[in-house]
């Protein structure tokens, strides 16, 4: 079957919905074209979405290892305009899925070569690369490939979880460590490195120390709830800057009653909303590179995690699709929000 597609400014875009169910045929983030299927076509991807099935990394409940399938079976619904951000992304940017990497389950420093491997390849002619599934472990291969690409890269860190703790049962690499191992190999910016949505109880008053000394600033799910969207976003984008940004999101961000199907559940997280609001409030940055990671869909219920992740991944695409410099707006900041109504 050749599925008929929406084609815009060039670009190959989604299995028109129109024509082909939903519901019908292999699942792809989107029902974007895969990336092999464009390079027998019109060449490479502006942006790529690649899957990680791994969770070798994990300190409680498995599953992560799934969580790339189920985003894309998630994300069958996406449709190709996103008003929230006044932006076609199929449109603006050739995207594609690029599968999965086939990594090691049963030896974490193998799987992160591979990682690192698979993703500076899938950068090598200037691609995005957006990486669904896997657990937290991977955020360090990911910021490894990019930083090689763009030096220390700026890192906003949406999780309950800090992440930059130093060993589990003597494992350096886990995913409760990714972060500060990535300090400690150079390959973050110091000066524009911050937490989004921390929440939970600590090991001791010496995490927040470990933490601050590494360059990071906090901001719990509490401050969003306190200070709002809008506020929040200033501030991120204060500390960003126009640096390379990377954004890893795992999905224990938001409330476990919004994201139920993740391995460390915290109570009292963001809404998927704030989530969503908060990125989209990132447009106009310089967005090098992101993972959303942590979904378990042998914990989720109705695709709740699912879809919440997909569309996650689809307002970073959007970020990346409109580029560097594009005008904040949405109507998060009141001029578009006539693309509403009106
Ligand atoms: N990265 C995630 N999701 N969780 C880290 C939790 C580490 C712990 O068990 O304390
Ligand atoms: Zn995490
Ligand atoms: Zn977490």
């Amino acid at each position: 079957m050749n599925p008929e597609r929406v084609i815009e400014n060039g670009n190959v875009g989604p299995v028109n919905a129109a024509l082909v169910p939903r519901y019908a045929g292999p699942a792809t983030f989107a029902r974007l074209p895969r990336l092999d299927e464009l390079l027998g076509g019109t060449g490479s991807a502006d942006i790529v979405v690649a899957g990680v099935p791994f969770d070798t990394g994990v300190s409680y409940r498995p599953g992560a290892r799934f969580g790339a399938n189920h985003v894309r079976e998630s994300s069958r619904l996406l449709r190709p305009f996103n008003p929230a951000q006044d932006v076609s992304p199929f449109a603006a940017a050739q995207v594609a899925d690029a599968g999965d990497l086939a990594v090691n389950p049963f030896d974490i420093e193998a799987a992160l070569q591979t990682v690192d491997e698979g993703i500076t390849a899938l950068m090598a002619d200037g691609a995005r690369v957006v990486t669904i599934g896997g657990d937290h472990t991977i955020a360090l291969p990911l910021l490894r490939a990019n930083a090689r690409r763009h030096g220390p890269v700026a890192l906003l860190h949406f999780d309950a979880h800090l992440d930059t703790w130093d060993t589990y049962f003597g494992a350096a690499y886990t995913h409760g460590t990714p972060f500060r191992r990535a300090f400690e190999e150079g390959i973050i910016d110091t000066d524009a490195l911050c937490h989004v949505g921390t929440r939970g109880p600590l090991y001791g008053t010496a995490d927040l120390d470990d933490d601050a000394r590494f360059g990071f600033g906090i901001v719990t799910s509490a401050d969003v709830f306190r200070l709002g969207v809008d506020a929040v976003v200033a501030l991120l984008r204060e500390r960003v800057g126009d640096r390379p940004l990377y954004v890893s999101v795992d999905i224990d961000v938001l409330d476990p009653a919004h994201a139920p199907g993740t391995g460390t559940p915290e109570a009292g997280g963001m809404t998927s909303l704030e989530l969503l609001e908060i990125l989209r409030g990132l447009r106009g940055l310089n967005l090098v590179g992101a993972d959303v990671v942590e979904v378990s869909p042998p914990y989720d219920h109705a695709e709740l995690t699912g879809v919440a992740a997909a569309h996650v991944v689809y307002d970073l695409i959007s970020v990346m699709a409109l580029g560097a410099g594009a005008a904040p707006g949405g109507p998060a900041y009141g001029e578009a929000s006539t693309t509403y109504g009106n």
